[in-house]
Parts: C-alpha cells; structure tokens; sequence
C-alpha cells in the first residue's frame, strides 16, 4: 500500500453519469490543492460553499458545491475536501485528471479512505467490516446488522471484554505482588474465576450467533425439491414474480440449478429452483440430479414439494429441515388435500397460499436468526479471535492447581485475540485483504 503522505482523491459516489457527483479528497495538499482549483477561498470549515472550479492555467471546469474539513476531524481524520460536482462522464474526468497533475497527489485504491481513517484511530476493524457490509446491504436487516456493527455497537462489547481481562489480570498482579510480602491469603483474584466464567459464556454465545448473522448477510438458502413436474419451477416464478424458469407440463424440465434473490420482509432469501428428483438413464437430467442434490444438502430449508393431486408424496428428501408442501391446490376443487405431513398448501396458478408460506419462511428465519448474544460476528476473522479468547480463558479456569503466573498468561493471550479483533494490535498482513473489499472512493 502506497505512502500515508500522498494526498489521494477518488470519485465516491457511484458510477457516472448521475445527477451530482462526489469527489472526496484527502491528505496533507487537499486544501492547497482545491484552493487552486477553486480559485481562492475555501468555504468554512463543514460548510458548503458553490465555487467555480477552473484549472490552474486557467479553463473552466465545473461549478459545484464544495466542503472542508480540517483533520482531525473528518472521516479519515486527515484534511478532506468535497466536489459535488455536475456527475458527467466529461466533468468527473476533467476534474480528476486535474488534480492528478499536482505533485503528491494520486487516485486512491480501493478502500484506502477507510484505511485512513482505520489508521487515524477513526474506525476500528469491526466498524470497518461493518462498513464494507453496510456498503453492499441490500436488504432492511442487512442494513440493520451492519448499522450496528459500523457504529461501534458490536466493538464496544469486545473492548468490554478486554476492560475486563485487564482489570483481571491488574487483580493477579496485586496478589502477586502482596504475597511477595506476607501471608496474605490468596483470595483477592478468587472474586475473578467467576467473572472469567462468564465472559466465556458471553463469548460462546456470541460464536454461536454467527449463523444468524451468517443468514441475515448471505441470505436464507431454500432449495425447492420434488418429484417432476411437482411444481418447483411454477412456484419459482411465482415467489420471484418473474418468468425465470422453464415450466412446461413434460416431466424433467429443469436442469440446471436456478438461483433467485428474494427481499422477505427485510430478509434475504436465495431460492433455488432444482431439476425434479427421479431414477433416469438420461445423462443430463442425471447431471442435474446430482446438482440438485447438493444444493438439497447446502440448503437452510428445504421445501418438498408434493403434487396434491397425484395422492401421495414421493420419498422424502435427505436434509436436516424440510417442509412438505403441497401444490396446485386449485386442482382439488375445494377438496381437502389427502398427502399427510403437508406443512402448508398452495397453488401458484391461482396464487392461493402464496402469502401464507411467505409468512411461514419469513417466521422460520426469524426464529433461526434470534439471538441472545450482544454481538454478532460478521467474519471467520472476528469468530476465530473470539474462539482463540475463549480457549485461553477456558485453559486458565482449568488451571487451578498451577502458579498464578501461569494462569495470568493465559489471561494475556486472550486479551491479546480481543485487541486483534478490533484491530489494536498485528493487523498489518490483514489490513490489505479487509480492505480490498471496499470499492474506490471508500
Ligand atoms: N458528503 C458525504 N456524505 C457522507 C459521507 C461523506 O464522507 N461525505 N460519509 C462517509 O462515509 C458518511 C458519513 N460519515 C461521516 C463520518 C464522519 C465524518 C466526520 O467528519 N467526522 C468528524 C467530525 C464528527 C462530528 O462533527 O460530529 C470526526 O469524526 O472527527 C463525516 C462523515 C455518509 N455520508
Ligand atoms: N393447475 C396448476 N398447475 C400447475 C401448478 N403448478 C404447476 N403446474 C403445472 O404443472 C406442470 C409442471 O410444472 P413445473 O413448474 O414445470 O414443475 P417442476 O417441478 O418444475 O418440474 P421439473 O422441472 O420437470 O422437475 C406444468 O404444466 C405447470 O403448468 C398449479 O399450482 N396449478
Ligand atoms: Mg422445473
């Protein structure tokens, strides 16, 4: 990663063209810079300020809104200025091709503004992960979940965490230090243990609650399954509200894997339309049954779907959560269903059922995404520092029998996983891949 002392810039608003565009720029030459451009005075400080842009051998460029400011207080904490610019094609690269002329000043890389603002002490690890999520959410609890996480909610419980192995530790230490002197009974980091115990509760709360936030980010998987010609494609269409997928009345239709994005009440659901499951010497539907089954197996939910008129289900399908539904209820004619284990009953011509099943998979996944954990974890990263923590704390409990010392180091090294979490120590081989996460201008 380039030098800290470049003062960089970037288009940070999205593609162009759009209405305005933002150009952020930050860095020691920022307000020298924009102050040439603009031909004189700045706005003050976190004011707008409508300037006309122009470049320093003269030549118009652009009039636009323009705002300072003044580290430390800013987004990366260093100085920063704002272009809101006209947002052509024509203007932003004029613009940007300008600044790119001044000595010291250079195109940021992606998510090298938040890199700042990391280094700056502006934003820890966690609130930058919580960011880039917060960047790509598109979905209500998406948002929610990374809101959380990049304002410091999720941080605050891991520093809380920290707070109290260093008072933990300061607790051994005086012990230490006053059994050194006399026969002071070993009571004082007694109170601890205890303290130690829950904390590990706390933290195996929290690694267990990544699923929910495993299924909020990525999405619940549902896999749709069945016999042929069941009705899976049908029902596909019919949830998306979109012709996506094949339908035709010939059995073995669908092949390949169909995968649909779906906004449940603030929820993201990934649907997965299957090829219907059937003996066949058929090479290519044979293919699309093995896809079929492994998406069967990766899924969060499987609905097996059962033809209502043909009397009774094929052989259920092998997968830890599966809802027997029945389809084409418009069929029967007001006669009730005779397939027992039907979790609920639909028709995708007719639409009937439809919003029941929604309201089904939308309660399912609010009860697999309830948590009683005060964080939760958004990365492999966060969890294994939060596991590391609980080992070693784990480790110290059971070392009853051994000198304080000892169980004081295991205290260290948990504390030291927690400052890792948020990034207060050994972050640097990390920093590169969190942050290439991040598109230009962030
Ligand atoms: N125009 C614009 N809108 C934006 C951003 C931006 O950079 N520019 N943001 C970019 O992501 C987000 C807002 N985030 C921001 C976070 C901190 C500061 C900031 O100036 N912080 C100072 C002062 C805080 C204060 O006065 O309360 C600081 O932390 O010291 C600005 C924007 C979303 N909207
Ligand atoms: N009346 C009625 N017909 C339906 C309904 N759903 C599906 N069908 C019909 O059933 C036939 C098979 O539907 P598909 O959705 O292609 O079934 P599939 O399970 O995807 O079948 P494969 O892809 O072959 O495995 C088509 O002729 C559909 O029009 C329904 O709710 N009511
Ligand atoms: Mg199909």
């Amino acid at each position: 990663m380039a030098a800290l002392s470049d003062t960089i810039f970037a288009l940070s608003s999205g593609a162009v063209p759009s209405g305005v565009a933002v150009l952020r720029i930050s860095g020691p030459r920022a307000f020298e810079v924009s102050s040439i451009l603009c031909d004189g005075e700045l706005p003050l400080p976190r004011r707008a300020g409508l300037r006309t842009l122009s470049l320093p051998e003269g030549g118009f460029l652009d009039q636009g809104l323009v705002l300072i400011f003044p580290g430390p207080n800013s987004f990366t904490g260093e100085d920063c200025v704002e272009f809101h610019l006209h947002g052509s094609r024509a203007v932003v690269a004029a613009v940007l091709d300008s600044l790119a002329g001044f000595d010291g000043m250079r195109m940021a890389e992606a998510g090298e503004f938040s890199r700042r603002a990391f280094q700056n002490g502006k934003l820890d690890l966690v609130e930058v992960e919580g960011l880039s999520d917060l960047l790509v959410a598109e979905t209500e609890m998406q948002r929610r979940l990374a809101v959380e996480q990049a304002s410091g909610h999720f941080s605050r419980v891991y520093e809380g965490w920290r707070e109290k192995l260093i008072f933990a530790r300061a607790m051994i230490e005086a012990e230490l230090d006053f059994s050194d002197e006399g026969d002071i009974p070993g009571s004082v980091s007694g109170r601890i243990w205890s303290e130690i115990e829950q904390l590990i509760k706390e933290m195996d709360q929290t690694v267990q609650s990544q699923k929910s936030g495993e299924i909020i980010r990525d999405g619940f998987k549902i896999a749709l399954a069945g016999a042929p010609n069941a009705g899976k494609s049908s029902l596909l269409n019919a949830l998306v509200q979109r012709d996506v997928a094949i339908v035709t009345d010939i059995a073995g239709t669908t092949r390949d894997i169909i995968r649909c994005e779906l906004d449940l009440d603030g929820y993201k659901v990934e649907l997965f339309d299957t090829a219907g499951l059937r003996e066949t010497d058929e090479i290519v539907e044979r293919e699309g049954i093995k896809r079929a089954e492994r998406v069967i197996a990766e899924a969060d939910l499987v609905l097996h779907l059962v033809d209502l008129g043909e009397g009774r289900a094929s052989e259920c399908v092998e997968s830890p959560a599966v809802w027997r539904v029945g389809t084409k209820l418009d069929r029967l004619n007001g006669e009730s269903p005779t397939v027992d284990g039907v979790v609920t009953s639909l028709s995708s011509v007719t639409g009937e059922g439809l919003r029941d099943l929604r309201r089904l998979i939308v309660q399912e996944i609010e009860r697999r995404t309830a948590t009683a954990s005060l964080a939760v974890p958004s990365r492999l990263r966060q969890v294994q520092n939060i596991v590391s923590a609980a080992t070693h704390l784990r480790e110290a409990l059971s070392r009853r029998d051994k000198p304080l010392e000892l169980r004081a180091e295991d205290l260290r090294l948990a504390s030291d996983d927690l400052a890792r979490l948020t990034g207060r120590i050994d972050t640097e081989t990390l920093l590169g891949k969190i942050f290439s996460e991040f598109c230009v201008g962030k």
